[in-house]
């Protein structure tokens, strides 16, 4: 990703790089120009022509490295902020393009890190890592030519002395710094993963009386938040003093070895004068040092943490020449046992069971027992192997996921709004809405009601997670969402649960009445939405113990009509 984008920019950062040099050299003649002006003053005859030539090319020197400044932060900053922003976008798209089961093993406290702090170490390493290294590396030359050339080859070596150990000071600080900071970094997100946790669970927290525990946790997160702090503060109070310290002592040799040669004329008041002001500008890229290789280490590694993202390949793959599907008339489950990859036991053992256009097939049974990994295999969202599931007698791997899932609404267990308006959560995706049918959706899931009496009726805005609605009117926008877009087959994948009996009822059957043509597979624990059913399947830990219409499972009384009697009894206690 990283050379693909230099190959691509490479000009840009040559640009910076070449400004930023030419400002270098420029910065190097003002101490020449101010000594200058010093040795003419002290001449015999000093006359003000000659001191504003100098002072006017000072300030002409001054405005061109101003004006260049910016070409070099605009060409190198401006160009590893692009990268960041073309590499979020990048690994943004990569996500999306991931299979489920890469989310299931991956949290996502850890994805996030990737999208702030790791992009962000990168881009300082682009910029500022880029900027050092040049600056330091050129600047060290360059003045010490300057030193030794205008000056006195002599006095540079001498005054250079304690430089080699402020480069040494920096390098062994400049480690410890970065691990103080990162540790400091750490404790910080540990912070906020707390606060952001307690926050969106307050209620679980409250319900539970956890309140103290969780404060608890948060005093000791925030202590070790502090602790690392201090930590970072006092090497840091350390290590700035005695930079300044070894810095002052390359001052004071030059004063005391280069004073003694102004006496002796073998250097000039002015060249000594400048030649303090080239040791200064020594003295920065040594400090440097420290500080740029860390954050081109820190850069390097968290490059690698992202591009362990991009190298992700989806779980499913896509097939090369898919068949196109319009519309799906057949749906058929052939000895499917099933495993899913991060997993040691099968939780599928040899499925079988047919869909035909129209009807409306239920899949119940026992918890865990493998009802949503059915509806979860048959809209892709994780891989399967060949000959298990066919759609239209074509085997889905040999359809592309975009194809089946445009013709597959699911609504999942778990019901998951934006923080938008209703009416855009309604018609979730698309451009324009039809306001008519987010209100014929919103109708036919049993919330319109629920909606208009909201002050602002479809435009009330859902707070995070949809905080405003109850759980059981987040389950019916939910549905409204998958019935916004027609499609061929509705999956309900028990997502009425915190919906009253009598109201999952009313839904079933209106969408029933509405949509003859559409298939319906429905996931329920309650069993009596689905008398009516073409087809019941019943599963035990993964197998299929029993398959028919309602009266004929009741016939059969078997696990099927014992929990069916069970739920009779329970609603007729009740009521
Ligand atoms: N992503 C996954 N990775 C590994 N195992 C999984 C995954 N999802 C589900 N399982 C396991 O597969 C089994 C079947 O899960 P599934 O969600 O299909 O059951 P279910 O019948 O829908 O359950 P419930 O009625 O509780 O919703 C369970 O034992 C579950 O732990």
């Amino acid at each position: 990703m990283l050379l693909d984008f230099i190959k691509k920019y490479w000009y840009r950062y040559l640009t910076g790089i070449l400004t930023l040099i030419v400002v270098d050299l420029l910065q190097l003649y003002i101490p020449r120009f101010i000594g200058r002006v010093v040795d003419h003053l002290r001449s015999e005859q000093p006359t003000m022509g000659f001191v504003t030539v100098m002072v006017s090319w000072i300030v002409g020197i001054a405005l061109a490295i101003a004006i260049m400044r910016f070409f070099w932060r605009y060409f190198i900053i401006g160009n590893a902020r692009r990268f960041e922003y073309l590499a979020r976008k990048t690994l943004f798209d990569k996500l999306l393009s991931l299979s489920p089961g890469y989310f299931d093993r991956t949290r996502s406290g850890d994805l996030m890190a990737r999208f702030t702090n790791d992009l962000q170490a990168v881009r300082m390493a682009l910029a500022q890592g880029v900027v050092m290294t040049v600056d330091a590396t050129f600047m060290a030359i360059m003045t010490v030519l300057f030193m030794g050339r205008t000056v006195s080859w002599k006095l540079t070596w001498l005054a250079s002395i304690p430089l080699p150990a402020l480069a040494l000071v920096a390098l062994f600080f400049g480690r410890i710094i970065h691990n103080r900071f990162m540790e400091v970094q750490n404790q910080f997100s540990a912070v906020s993963e707390l606060t952001e946790e307690t926050i969106s669970g307050i209620r679980i927290v409250k319900s539970f009386a956890a309140d103290e525990k969780f404060w608890e946790m948060f005093r000791d997160r925030s202590w070790n938040n502090y602790r690392a702090g201090i930590s970072l503060a006092k090497v840091s109070s350390v290590f700035f003093p005695l930079m300044i310290f070894l810095a002052s002592l390359a001052h004071a040799f030059a004063l005391f070895f280069g004073g003694p040669m102004v006496v002796r004329s073998e250097v000039s008041l002015g060249e000594f004068i400048a030649f303090n002001s080239y040791l200064g500008m020594l003295t920065w890229p040594m400090m440097a040092l420290g500080w740029v290789l860390n954050v081109i280490q820190s850069g390097r590694a968290s490059y690698k943490r992202i591009m362990q993202v991009m190298k992700e390949m989806p779980q499913v793959e896509e097939p090369k020449n898919p068949v196109k599907i319009d519309r799906i008339e057949t749906i058929s489950f052939v000895d499917l046992t099933y495993r899913y990859p991060s997993s040691q036991r099968d939780v599928l053992k040899c499925v079988s069971f047919s869909i035909k256009k129209g009807e409306m097939v239920g899949i119940v049974g026992t918890v865990g027992s493998g009802k949503s990994t059915i509806v979860k295999l048959l809209a892709k969202l994780y891989p399967v192997e060949r000959g298990k599931i066919f759609i239209n007698d074509v085997d889905i791997n040999d359809i592309a996921s975009e194809n089946i899932r445009s013709l597959i609404a699911f609504v999942p267990q778990e019901s998951f709004l934006f923080s938008d308006q209703i009416k855009k959560n309604i018609a979730f995706a698309q451009e324009d809405i039809d306001m008519e049918r987010v209100i014929e959706c919103a109708k036919l899931a049993a919330v319109h009601d629920e909606i208009v009496k909201f002050p602002e009726g479809y435009d009330t805005v859902v707070g995070e997670r949809g905080v405003t609605l109850s759980g059981g009117q987040r389950q019916r926008v939910t549905i409204a969402r998958a019935l916004y877009e027609n499609k061929d087959v509705l999956v309900f994948d028990d997502c009425l649960s915190a919906v009253d009996p009598e109201t999952e009822e009313k839904i079933i059957d209106s969408l029933r009445s509405q949509f003859k043509q559409k298939t319906m597979i429905i996931i329920t624990h309650r069993l009596k939405v689905l008398r009516d059913a073409d087809l019941i399947i019943v599963l035990d830990n993964g197998v299929i113990v029993e398959k028919g219409t309602h009266e004929e499972l009741m016939n059969l009384d078997g696990l099927y009509a014992r929990m069916f009697k069970r739920q009779m009894i329970e609603e007729e206690l009740e009521a």
